[in-house]
């Protein structure tokens, strides 16, 4: 579904991805973590068209859409979310939903007056559609609430909401879990779990919450310096010592000494670096 070859992003004279190699086949669900300033989100600003790459290219659905615009993306059906919700903070759970679907007649001043029962229709329809993914959601009871007031975790709800007002093919996903409670953070499982096996989206899921993505991916690709470390299972990416390396900065050799238990500080740190003893 997703090919990125030899994709490279310099900022000035540093790289931010560095030769990125990567396929994701359709059905499902990468985990893509990797260390801090990794070049995750820089991968996915390239996928998603809001970064234009210095070099590489990019197929999706077997076509070359490298360097296309975020809009001619979405079209195709190539949607993202953000690691900070973007909402319309002043609008409604309801209305933020209402604003995705572009091209609707009413946007244009003439079909208002001129063609005011297509208007309404349209309206109505979209407006169900929005109702349809607020009750998948279980945020109906916020339908109507200011999308600036809720939760970390609704918004986070509500970003996911927001890819399901369109047919998206290929939802990018930045950091679904960051600052998201427990039980939502299991709704928020159960739902990407449901779009995928029953509504065929396929997802590219960038997250430094090793449960989730032990619980939701495969494969698990491990970034560390703009490059693609290792790919496989959880299991086996856990394992590879490499992947410790690029999360702790330190040797193999480093990584098994301390591992025996000679030096404290790194325990720290890996408790630090590897949420719940995951990595
Ligand atoms: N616009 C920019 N200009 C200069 N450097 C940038 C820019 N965007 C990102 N970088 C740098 O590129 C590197 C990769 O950043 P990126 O945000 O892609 O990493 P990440 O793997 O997503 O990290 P994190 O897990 O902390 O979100 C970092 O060193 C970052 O400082």
């Amino acid at each position: 579904m997703l090919e990125v070859d030899g994709l490279v992003k310099a900022f000035g004279g540093f790289r931010a991805v560095d030769g990125c190699t990567l396929r994701v086949n359709e059905g499902e669900i990468l985990g893509l973590i990797g260390p801090n300033g990794a070049g995750k989100t820089t991968l996915f600003n390239l996928v998603a068209g809001a970064l234009q790459p210095s070099a590489g290219a990019i197929r999706f659905l077997g076509e070359d859409v490298t360097g296309l615009a975020t809009d001619a993306l979405f079209h195709k059906g190539l949607v993202r979310t953000f690691q900070i919700p973007h909402e319309f903070h002043r609008l409604s759970a309801r209305e933020n939903l209402m604003m995705v679907p572009p091209h609707q007649p009413g946007e244009r001043l003439f079909a208002n007056w001129l063609a005011w029962g297509r208007v309404q229709r349209a309206e109505a329809a979209v407006r169900k559609r929005a109702d349809e993914t607020l009750a998948f959601l279980e945020l109906t009871h916020v339908a109507d609430e200011r999308a600036g007031n809720l939760s970390g975790g609704q918004k986070k709800l509500l970003e996911l909401g927001r890819t399901m007002m369109t047919d998206a093919r290929l939802v990018l996903l930045d950091e679904p879990a960051a600052g998201v409670n427990r039980t939502l953070l299991r709704r928020l499982e159960d739902k990407i779990r449901v779009l995928n096996r029953e509504r065929g989206y396929t997802f590219i899921l960038i997250e430094h919450d090793m449960e989730m993505i032990e619980k939701l991916c495969r494969p698990v690709v491990c970034m560390a310096e703009g490059k693609v470390l290792v790919e496989g299972d959880f299991r086996t990416v856990r394992a590879d010592p490499r992947v410790l390396e690029a999360y702790l900065g330190e040797t193999p050799v480093a990584v098994a000494r301390n591992a025996a238990g000679h030096d404290p500080a790194v325990e720290t740190l890996r408790a630090q670096a590897l949420p719940r003893e995951d990595l």
